[in-house]
């Protein structure tokens, strides 16, 4: 069970999970907010709608970093040779069929919620392969893949409300979220910089150079930080927000500082990845 749970990656899927819920709490506190909604009309919280959004992120994450491995698995036995499928505790094939397995539970599960849930899911399923098959060799495309992806858990979240445009009332962390993301994915680009250009692979950073990538995540990162107050300033989240992603923000800060001024990818990612667990903690905290 805990290799399976390392195949995952659980840790990023609990992360993407809880920001799901996030989503349906910010679109269910707008909903309800509503003074259009007659008294009799008035929505209680969807206690089992949000378990299921949790368990199909966790599960449909989980097969995205699977299916990742799967395809990664001569990548990884050069560089994360630790790892479940190149250390042989997790057979491929057994792994495949595993990601498939997820892929198609969690899809099922989505669509008992509605058919834009259904939908999302089955979109985001397929583009994961995509991107773990073909996307991620491609220069910023992949990046934005992930980013959309990682963002996308909001937008999930927010579409259990999607005939009260539940999905309008978390846009704005959807693109927060998005471009964190893509500028975090391209720094990690930089750190696989020798080994993705062994792989024959198109990233950013080697068709531009380490420098310029770096420059590039660094002007993404910034303009996530210049627009985190402003799930504040559309009410969508409280004064506690602020104070709470005013910390995420100066992670951020480092993290550029990491990548321009120290030239460490490693460290950038790693402080990317602290920031934007903040950032959700500020989003649970504020909402
Ligand atoms: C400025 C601001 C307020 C930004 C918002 C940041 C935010 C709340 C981001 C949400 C993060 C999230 C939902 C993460 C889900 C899990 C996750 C880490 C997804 C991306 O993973 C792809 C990555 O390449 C996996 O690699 P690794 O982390 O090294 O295993
Ligand atoms: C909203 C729904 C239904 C699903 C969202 C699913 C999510 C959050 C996807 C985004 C994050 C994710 C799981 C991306 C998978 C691809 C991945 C693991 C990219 C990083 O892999 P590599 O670029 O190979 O780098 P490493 O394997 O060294 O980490
Ligand atoms: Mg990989």
């Amino acid at each position: 069970m805990q290799t399976y749970l390392k195949l995952m990656r659980s840790g990023n899927c609990l992360m993407a999970g809880i920001a799901a819920v996030v989503g349906v709490f910010i679109a269910y506190n707008i909903v309800a907010s509503n003074t259009s909604l007659l008294s009799s009309d008035l929505i209680v919280f969807p206690a089992l709608d949000a378990l299921k959004v949790f368990m199909v992120v966790f599960f449909v994450t989980g097969a995205g970093n699977a299916i990742n491995d799967y395809f990664d698995i001569d990548i990884d036995r050069i560089n994360k040779p630790e790892r479940p499928i190149p250390s042989g505790k997790i057979g491929l094939r057994t792994a495949l069929y595993f990601s498939l397995a997820l892929f198609g539970i969690g899809t099922i599960l989505a669509a008992s919620i509605n058919l834009i849930c259904g939908a999302i899911a089955l979109v985001n399923s397929l583009l994961l392969i995509y991107y773990a098959s073909t996307l991620k060799r491609t220069a910023l495309l992949g990046n934005i893949a992930v980013g959309y992806l990682t963002g996308s858990t909001f937008l999930f979240g927010g579409a259990v409300f999607f005939d009260n445009g539940g999905i309008n009332g978390v846009f704005v962390l959807f693109l927060l979220a998005t471009l964190a993301t893509i500028a975090r994915e391209i720094v990690k680009d930089i750190e696989d910089i020798e080994g993705d250009r062994e792989d024959g692979a198109h990233t950013l950073p080697i068709m531009i150079g380490a420098k310029k990538a770096a420059y590039l995540a660094s002007l993404i990162g910034l303009i996530a930080v210049l627009a985190s107050p402003l799930p504040y300033l559309q009410s969508l989240m409280s004064v506690r927000y602020l104070m709470i992603v005013a910390i995420a923000d100066i992670l951020f800060a480092v993290a550029v500082y990491e990548i321009l001024g120290k030239d460490d990818p490693a460290r950038s990612s790693k402080m990317f990845k602290m920031a934007m667990a903040f950032a959700l903690i500020s989003f649970i905290a504020g909402a």
